[in-house]
């Protein structure tokens, strides 16, 4: 029972290291750009019968959504038994609702066209908000992973007498869940947000843990506005910088400046590629493809006649 996995550009780290831990394979694919701009996608292995699965995270989606398109349909062209996609970052989940009149439902969208293409989905704290879960809107197998025991870790691992703050209501369930592990006191702040870069946040009073450091935690840095004016709070409070922990450092232009220079520290899991990264996403992401793997080959055995 084996899997060879392929990276997109720019994963082929990660793939390695889920590769090492998991005991597979790391498949050739050769993809490039012709002087237009058009993708050229070469399969160099073969997969004819074989569980397959491709690992992307999906931090640039629009930039690498055909590249991946052409990928799974050329696997499965080739023969590709299944097709699994391993996204550690799972693009477009935050616009999860119609928040104006005419917009686009973008995350179900974006879900219709994965699910088109692959039989299952791995990926690491999905921006879970209103949905509840992934298969409200994906129609393949999926599994969400969660970063917090791995996050818990580190804190404990790194830092002493840790304050866990939330910068909003979403971030509860990270904060709440790492605070728990270590048996650290957390608070959860609110937030409105007026605009893609224009936020603003109520904080609670924090003075009783004066002595404690404070470690800010979300799931997603991408202006880094949250952050920075949860920062802002918790330094008006008379405490240090805060480091700042979160699973997905995408880091619009700008973002790592702004925290930066508040003082905080950041932290990221690799699950997209970034100099903050600190915590290892590779064994987690091994463990479940090799159940995702169980699981599909249970199911072909049961479809196989005697
Ligand atoms: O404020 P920026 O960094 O732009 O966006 C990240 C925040 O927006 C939310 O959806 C995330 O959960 C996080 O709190």
């Amino acid at each position: 029972m084996t899997m060879t996995l392929f990276p997109m550009p720019r994963n082929e780290r990660l793939a390695g290291t889920i590769a090492d831990r998991a005991g597979f394979s790391v498949g050739k694919l050769e993809l490039r750009r012709f002087p237009d701009g058009e993708s050229y996608v070469r399969l160099h292995s073969l997969v004819a019968g074989c569980a397959v699965a491709v690992v992307c995270t999906l931090a640039r989606a629009d930039e690498q959504f055909l590249q991946l398109l052409f990928t799974a349909r050329l696997l499965r062209e080739n023969g590709a038994r299944s097709i699994q996609l391993v996204a550690p970052y799972l693009a477009y989940m935050r616009q999860d609702r119609r928040f104006q009149d005419g917009e686009a439902l973008t995350s179900r969208q974006f879900a219709q066209l994965i699910s088109c293409e692959f039989d299952g989905l791995i990926t690491v704290d999905p921006h879970l908000h209103r949905y509840r879960a992934l298969q409200e809107i994906y129609s393949i197998e999926t599994e969400s992973l969660a970063a917090s025991p791995l996050l818990a870790e580190w804190v404990r691992d790194n830092v002493e007498r840790p304050l866990i703050i939330g910068p909003d209501s979403e971030s509860e369930q990270w904060a709440g869940a790492i605070a728990t592990h270590i048996g650290a006191p957390h608070a959860v702040f609110t937030k409105l947000r007026r605009g893609d870069r224009d936020v603003l946040i109520a904080a609670s009073d924090l003075t009783v843990w004066r002595e404690r450091t404070p470690i800010l935690v979300d799931d997603v840095i991408s202006s880094g506005q949250t952050l920075a004016h949860a920062a802002r709070e918790i330094t008006a409070q008379g405490f240090p910088a805060p480091i700042c922990l979160a699973v997905h450092g995408l880091f619009a232009p700008g973002a790592e400046e702004l925290l930066k220079a508040i003082g905080c520290r950041i932290v990221t899991t690799d699950s997209i590629a970034h100099p903050s990264n600190a915590v290892a996403l590779g064994p987690l992401l091994g463990q479940a493809l090799v159940r995702q793997l169980t699981v599909v080959d249970a199911k072909r055995l049961r479809r196989t006649p005697k």
